[in-house]
């Protein structure tokens, strides 16, 4: 017998909340925990772009086939081209390598086998805070995590300068974990000059820049969103994207993502790509080509990626909406304390500062769900739903 003695796992922070939430016998209650786009009626739609897609891959039965590791030929195209833009510019002699990957969380954790199993690297930065899974998946893979400062309460902003003294202790070889845009939780990116900053130290210590690019199209535009990689990547000689489409396609459930390596000659990148393809075979064979059929399909064809970037901006400025309203309603409410920070913020989340006991509350007393670090799913939140959600903050503050 093997199995008696197994110690149960802790809840995952932001997984554990949704089973806490749909256990909830309450009518009224509120899931602002998960990062999902919801619209006015409180539903999480089909993008047009992607029904439109589904009718053209029904017709031409492309499915059907067995397609293998690249079989989705045109996605490694179509995912370089909207990483990179004018790819030639960016990555100049340098070449880019993409393999398709289960979500932006497969791409992450293929990206750190990859690293662990072929090259001397052994340590990952991350920020902190971060995505609640990044550790978890980064350990699992092989790698040390070390944290750099990133955010400061007091000012409701950046620590750049904390980032950059806890980064002065990274050694040549180390892989830094940058978010692409919209950074997850605090909504706090990095501006041009301070990008360029993070390359040049990159390159003066030899560090390996890790992009998380789960939302792309979600802060200011998908060319706008793509300027700190696209610096980074001109600059640095080696670098790894893990994007997802998860997000920005509504294709949560499909598991669609990408991991992209950048090499500093065609050999190099042919010979990494091949342990990258290894690394896939041994853990998933190949992966799911549905996600990545619908997403070549869209940004292939000059109509539908119109249309998609089209939904893209409405999602955009939807949450953007959000959050004016939610500080006005704050506001509202009587909330003395300034809240405005929330609307400097990007991407689906705003990092409140509420405290856990203030979480705590508004899930016992107003079934109102947040993550306990205190963000917020700004995308979950509706007009209709706004004066519940405002109320509840403002009892508890
Ligand atoms: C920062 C960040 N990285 C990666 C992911 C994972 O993306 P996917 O759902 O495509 O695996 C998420 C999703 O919540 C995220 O917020």
């Amino acid at each position: 017998m093997i199995f008696s003695d197994v110690e149960l796992a802790p809840a995952d922070p932001i997984l554990g909340l949704t089973d806490a939430f749909k256990a909830d016998p309450r009518s009224e209650k509120i899931n602002l925990g998960v990062g999902i786009f919801k619209d006015e009626a409180g539903d999480t739609p089909v993008l047009a772009s992607v029904k439109q897609a589904e009718a053209i891959l029904l017709a031409e039965e492309s499915s059907k086939n067995y397609l293998g590791i690249d079989g989705v030929q045109l996605y490694n195209k179509v995912v370089q081209e909207l990483l990179f833009g004018n790819e030639h510019q960016v990555l100049k002699d340098k070449r880019a390598v993409t393999a398709q990957a289960p979500g932006g969380t497969g791409a992450l954790r293929i990206a750190a086998e990859f690293v662990v199993r072929n090259t001397p690297s052994r340590v990952v930065w991350i920020s902190n805070p971060t995505w609640a899974n990044h550790r978890s998946v980064f350990e699992t893979a092989g790698l040390e995590v070390k944290e750099y400062a990133y955010y400061d309460a007091q000012t409701q902003d950046l620590d750049f300068a904390g980032m950059l003294a806890s980064l002065a202790d990274a050694q040549c070889g180390d892989l830094v974990l940058l978010h692409g845009c919209c950074h997850n939780p605090t909504g706090i990116d990095l501006n041009l000059s301070q990008w360029q900053t993070i390359a040049e130290l990159c390159l003066e210590k030899g560090l390996v820049p890790l992009f998380d690019f789960a939302y792309q199209g979600f802060g200011t535009g998908l060319n706008e969103d793509a300027a700190g990689l696209r610096l980074l990547a001109a600059k640095v000689p080696e670098l790894l994207v893990a994007n997802s489409f998860s997000k920005n396609f509504g294709l949560y459930n499909e598991r669609i993502g990408a991991v992209t390596l950048i090499a500093d000659s065609a050999e190099t990148a042919a010979v990494a790509f091949s342990q990258v393809k290894r690394t896939i075979r041994a853990n998933y064979s190949n992966p799911p080509a549905h996600g990545a059929l619908i997403v070549s399909t869209i940004l292939s064809r000059p109509e539908l990626r119109a249309l998609w970037e089209q939904e893209l901006t409405t999602m955009r400025n939807r949450i953007a909406e959000m959050r004016t309203l939610f500080v006005a309603s704050l506001k509202a409410q009587g909330v003395k304390q300034d809240f405005s920070f929330i609307e400097r913020q990007a991407g689906m989340f705003s990092f409140s500062g509420l405290n856990k006991q203030q979480v705590q509350r508004l899930r016992d007393e107003f079934a109102v769900y947040i993550v306990g670090s205190g963000r917020i799913s700004v995308a979950g939140m509706t007009k209709a739903n706004m004066d519940a959600i405002c109320k509840a903050i403002a009892a508890v503050l």
